[in-house]
């Protein structure tokens, strides 16, 4: 019994995660998961729902696709849902899907399947009424999409006006609903950020986003400015067309004017694509655009029927995705990082190569021994990875490639930044030069972040502005700039100049614990600080705290401990909290409040188990807002019973809905225990 009650409580946290991280992907296309971590939590919560079917809820991201169009779009009504794919990692998925065909079919024959690229873009339904264009969609939640008809009407291969008759002797029906996949080139891409780059606006990440933000541009010619393409692959009834399998519907989009991939292989039985995968995994990093796998489509159309889909994917495909990219690249040389506590962070500077649909330049190469385990010379090539498809990473050194004779790499013996003697510190190096100009930068700009004092306007770039013009040299000159001394630096003007003092000087009242991060304490994070603040209250108490004070505390252990001490009794930084202090740094009350949820805008609506303010005071002792209209910035509804309006307005603008057991599972994710103590408080 409890044991269930586990997994529902698990199954609802990742229901809540995975709507939160589509989302952030969909909608405001700017996810903080990488694609393999939401696979993987997709596939967990699917996998409890399967074996637990009780568990399941119709709303359930496993029984969704994609998003709600945003409301700047006009909505359009697909007249057929737009569904997503099913997914295979590996080959033994795809055995697994072969064996789920066979026993659904009940046959032992080998099935023909047609297999595509699977091009990493964004999907897109045309409707022709009587041969002619009358719409272009965006998918949407599948059910609605977005209007973007102005936006593709150049892509060529996109036809607006199809032939009365196709070669073959078909013809093309009254009311047609074409699919196919919008993409950008690799080349494109690139043009496009650098044109970005020269207008002072931020990259796009990848491909597939630069394709997603030019057809959702509400100003047509810019999205005529960018290079759109597309592949089609499917109709909504391609039994209308009179082809019995999905190589003639892919033969007939031809015909009738819709570009295809010419990419393409048909295969009896998934053991014969086996050498098919492999070849077009190998071939995936020579094409200009991005694919992510290879899409395995039941040929005979008449076996779909047969098949028919789920609430999310059709049952007779899958999409094989192709495992982590590993690319080949050029070692241009090696940079060092200096860390704000002086540790230096070898970085491989390379060649700019697109892995998994972002560029990549650079690459950490950790620390002295790693290179010297890699043999890594500057002008070798390199195999390069994304680490937990997010942090590049040299993986290894094609040695036989090496054709001149490249001199091995020999680490610096001193600091790039102030030319003082490294010092070896286990397997790092350290500038321990605490006046090192990049030291300095680092610990100003950690001070500054916004895990630290979050300090509005106060980036890297403008601290080192203000370094070089000599302005500030240390942490506590930040306090005694005006405006006037700002207001004449470049990319300054009076009111931002009013604007950054203003947003230093607020920094005075942040609580103990965040003072304690931006002071940079050994081992101490965002959860140690708490603790800290918590149990000592103020920088005095702190201060005067023996080892044993602080070993006492739970969850500090003895290191933390004798870290955390010994710093505090370092002259420097006493001497740098002696300046925060005299300037009035450090004054707001050690707070309560958490910020776990910070940046977070809940709306609540219906009834709920507790009365709404104290949700509402719940949820803004966490850091969270709590609103009382809805609109495109809300992060969450909260919806009890009997919901009213909010509830069709988060709907139609795609904001995401929680009951209270999402919300429960949403605070469980995100606080940990923190949030049983304030369930028990
Ligand atoms: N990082 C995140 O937070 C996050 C959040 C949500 C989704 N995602 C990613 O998106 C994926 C799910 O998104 P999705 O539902 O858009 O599915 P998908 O992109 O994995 O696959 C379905 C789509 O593939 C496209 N496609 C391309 N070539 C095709 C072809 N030849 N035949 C048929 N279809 C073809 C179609 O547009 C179809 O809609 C996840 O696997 C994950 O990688 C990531
Ligand atoms: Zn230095």
């Amino acid at each position: 019994m409890s044991d269930l009650r586990a997994l529902a409580a698990r199954a609802a946290a990742l229901r809540a995660t995975l709507r939160e991280a589509n989302y952030r992907y969909y909608v405001l296309q700017d996810p903080e998961l990488s694609d393999a971590e939401w696979d993987r939590l997709f596939h967990e919560l699917k996998r409890l729902e399967e074996t637990h079917p009780e568990l399941r809820t119709p709303d359930s991201p496993t029984q969704r696709v994609g998003a709600p169009p945003q409301a700047s779009f006009a909505a359009v009504r697909h007249p057929h849902p737009m569904l997503s794919l099913d997914n295979a990692f590996d080959l033994a998925g795809l055995e697994e899907f072969e064996a789920r065909l066979k026993r659904v079919l009940a046959t032992d024959e080998e099935i023909a399947y047609l297999a595509e690229l699977k091009i990493d873009g964004l999907s897109i339904n045309l409707l022709y009424e009587g041969g002619v264009l009358v719409w272009a969609a965006t998918r949407g939640d599948g059910v609605t999409g977005e209007d973007v008809t102005f936006n593709v009407l150049g892509v060529p291969g996109l036809p607006q006006r199809l032939p009365e008759a196709l070669p073959g002797g078909g013809r093309v029906p009254e009311v047609l609903e074409v699919r196919g996949e919008l993409y950008l080139s690799r080349a494109e891409f690139r043009r496009i950020n650098e044109e970005r780059a020269a207008a002072g606006e931020p990259p796009f990440k990848n491909p597939r986003n630069a394709a997603s933000g030019t057809i959702r541009q509400l100003d047509p010619r810019v999205s005529a400015g960018r290079k759109l393409q597309v592949f089609f692959y499917g109709v909504a009834e391609p039994r209308a067309l009179g082809v019995r399998t999905q190589s003639e519907l892919l033969d007939w989009l031809a015909a009738a004017g819709f570009r295809t991939n010419p990419l393409r292989a048909r295969a009896r039985g998934i053991a014969a694509l086996e050498p098919l995968i492999a070849r077009w995994t190998a071939l995936r990093s020579t094409l200009d655009y991005e694919a992510d796998g290879v899409v395995v489509k039941v040929d005979e159309l008449a076996l779909h029927d047969e098949l028919g889909s789920t609430a999310r994917a059709p049952r007779w495909a899958v999409a094989y995705k192709f495992p982590a990219e590993e690319v080949e690249t050029t070692l241009l040389g090696v940079s060092l990082g200096v860390g704000r506590t002086g540790k230096i962070t070898p970085v491989a500077e390379l060649e700019p190569r697109l892995i998994e649909g972002t560029e990549v330049s650079r690459a950490t190469l950790h620390n002295p021994g790693f290179i010297a385990a890699l043999d890594l010379r500057v002008g070798d090539r390199v195999m390069v990875h994304k680490s937990g498809g997010i942090i590049p990473e040299v993986i290894r050194v094609l040695t036989e490639a090496r054709t001149a004779e490249l001199p091995p790499y020999v680490f610096p013996e001193t600091c790039p930044a102030c030319g003082e003697a490294l010092i070896e510190d286990g397997a790092n190096v350290r500038c321990v030069n605490l006046a090192c100009p990049a030291q300095v930068l680092a610990r100003l700009s950690h001070y500054a972040s916004r895990g630290a004092m979050d300090i509005a306007g106060l980036s890297t770039k403008t601290l080192q502005k203000l370094l070089d013009k000599g302005l500030i040299r240390t942490i506590p000159d930040l306090y005694d700039l005006t405006p006037e001394q700002l207001t004449p630096l470049e990319g300054f003007g009076e009111r931002s100049a009013q604007n950054l003092v203003a947003a230093i000087a607020r920094s005075k009242t942040q609580p103990l614990e965040r003072l304690l991060v931006a002071l940079g304490l050994p081992h101490v994070g965002a959860r140690t600080a708490q603790l800290l603040a918590r149990a000592f209250g103020s920088l005095e108490a702190l201060q005067a705290a023996d080892t044993a004070d602080l070993a006492a505390l739970p969850e500090v252990g003895e290191t933390t401990a004798r870290a955390v001490h010994d710093a505090l009794q370092q002259p420097a930084l006493r001497a740098l909290i002696g300046e925060l202090r005299a300037r009035g740094v450090g004054g707001g009350a050690a707070a309560p409040r958490s910020d776990r949820l910070k940046g977070l805008t809940f709306v609540l609506t219906g009834t709920l188990s507790e009365p709404r303010d104290r949700l509402k005071e719940r949820l803004e002792a966490l850091g969270a807002r709590v609103a009382s209209s809805v609109s495109k910035k809300t992060s969450f509804v909260v919806a009890g019973e009997d919901p009213g309006s909010k509830l069709d307005k988060a709907r139609a603008l795609g904001v995401p809905v929680l009951d209270e057991a999402g919300l429960a599972a949403l605070l469980a994710a995100r606080l940990g225990e923190e949030a049983l103590a304030l369930e028990s408080s």
